[in-house]
């Protein structure tokens, strides 16, 4: 068992500080994305400091400030709209106004995985515009959060009873609580 990465440093210290001194919203060290395959190209809907990023999208500009100070990759170069890391995109803009642009800003064909954890009510209309786009293709993988707490009722609604999903819940806790929460695995069939 090898010296833990920086990374994996950070990670540990804002577990051990939420749980001990005061609890934040990351997904949290229960719930995870570890049974999801292996994606290669990932859009997060939700930033907040970096815990659980990959290619980003944040509208809060204190909270994408925390993910420039954090993330110990090199800044790249600074585009005019978005800083460009060895492993992280982070994208200043609303997620309603960003997804359409997906496609020419960053070339991107489709997503492999998509991990909604931005403000509630805006999964189900985020994933309508992720198929409007075109940006979802046969295998992609949705992977909701706290679909129990605080709760995506819509959404859930949407992607169980949509033949254009496979859905599957994975029972989990609140970050660093007992109260019953969860990931929504939901397979995109097309
Ligand atoms: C729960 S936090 C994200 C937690 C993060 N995924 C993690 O696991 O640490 C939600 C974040 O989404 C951001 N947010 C909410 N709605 C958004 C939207 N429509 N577009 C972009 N960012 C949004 C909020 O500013 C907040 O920082
Ligand atoms: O909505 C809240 C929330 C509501 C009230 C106070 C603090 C957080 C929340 C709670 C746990 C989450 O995992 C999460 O992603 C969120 N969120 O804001 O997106
Ligand atoms: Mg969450």
């Amino acid at each position: 068992v090898g010296e833990r990465r920086p990374s994996q440093r950070v990670i540990q210290a804002i577990d051990q500080f939420c749980r001990q001194k005061e609890w934040a919203m990351n997904v949290g060290d229960e719930k995870g994305m570890h049974h999801v395959v292996n994606p290669a190209t990932v859009l997060e809907l939700g930033t907040y400091c970096g815990y659980s990023t990959l290619i980003t999208l944040e509208f809060n500009p204190h909270y994408a400030q925390l993910l420039y100070e954090s993330t110990e990759s090199e800044r790249v170069h600074k585009p005019k709209r978005c800083d460009v890391f060895f492993q992280v995109q982070l994208v200043e803009e609303a997620s309603g106004d960003w997804i359409p642009k997906m496609r020419t800003e960053f070339g991107v064909e489709t997503f492999d995985l998509v991990f909604l954890d931005h403000w509630k009510d805006r999964y189900l209309p985020d994933t309508k515009l992720l198929e409007d786009c075109g940006l979802l293709r046969k295998g992609s993988v949705l992977l909701a959060d706290n679909v129990i707490f605080p709760g995506t009722p819509e959404y859930l609604e949407y992607v169980r009873s949509s033949p254009q999903y496979e859905s599957q819940y994975f029972q989990s806790h609140l970050e660093y609580t007992k109260v019953e929460d969860g990931l929504e695995k939901s397979v995109y069939l097309d």
